[in-house]
């Protein structure tokens, strides 16, 4: 995909290291964003369907796509997960963590399933007015990558009012720090899945981060979650 290869990859690897996400907008076209809401409710393409509401995740509901992944996805799953590595290989180095993560995708995936952790992890959510997403982190067994990407599907102000994306940093010994987000239809949001380095007088401390998303006003919004790892279950 020339629009992902053609990207400032070294600027965006720069921003994930200083701040811990990176904003990459208009990646998807309005009628790309249109066609996977479009899919919603086609009970085929997933296999599994969370209400939110029922594990006190928030309120709204999600469901867990099925392999074969739709092709765009598998697509941008595969290409940016290179571009992605060698940030989360910085982290673990910095961080002392004896953790390094393949080159390639196929490698990874091939990591998460000798641990047993093979069924896809892509998921899409959807939020009517009052939806909400309380603070967590995605992690689906031992093996984990610590970036994660979430595709914004429709438009804030327009189809949706509220409903921003946040993201939590917490400082050891210290009180959290919100980070908000209000990505357009069509953008990629690139971020920390569970910690990341930050740098300190003696050197890098682990801040761990959480994502959610705050109340919905009016309207429905959907996002698309792409998550590196697979899960157990
Ligand atoms: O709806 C969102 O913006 C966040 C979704 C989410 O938690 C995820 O993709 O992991
Ligand atoms: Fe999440």
């Amino acid at each position: 995909m020339d629009r992902i290869s053609n990207l400032d990859w070294q600027a965006i690897q720069e921003n994930l290291h200083e701040k811990g996400y990176a904003l990459l907008k208009n990646i998807l076209e309005a009628s790309e964003c249109e066609a996977l809401v479009g899919q919603y409710d086609n009970p085929l393409s997933y296999r599994k369907t969370i209400s939110m509401e029922r594990y006190r995740f928030g309120l709204g509901e999600y469901k867990y796509f099925n392999y074969p992944l739709p092709a765009i996805i598998q697509e941008l799953r595969e290409e940016f997960y290179p571009k992605l590595a060698p940030v989360a290989n910085k982290w673990m180095e910095v961080l002392n963590i004896p953790l390094r993560y393949p080159e390639h995708f196929e490698e990874f995936q091939l990591i998460c399933k000798s641990q047993n952790q093979t069924k896809p992890t892509i998921l899409i959510l959807k939020y009517g007015q009052g939806g909400h997403n309380t603070l967590h982190q995605d992690l689906y067994g031992e093996v984990y990558f610590p970036i994660q990407m979430v595709i914004f599907l429709n438009e804030p102000g327009q189809d949706y009012d509220g409903g921003e994306f946040v993201l939590t940093q917490q400082t050891p010994r210290a009180q959290s720090k919100a980070i908000v987000l209000n990505p357009r239809k069509g953008d990629i949001l690139l971020f920390t899945t569970n910690f990341r380095p930050v740098k300190g007088s003696k050197g890098y401390y682990r801040a761990n981060m959480k994502h959610g998303v705050s109340e919905v006003h009016r309207g429905s919004r959907y996002t698309l979650g792409i998550i590196f790892h697979d899960a157990l279950s």
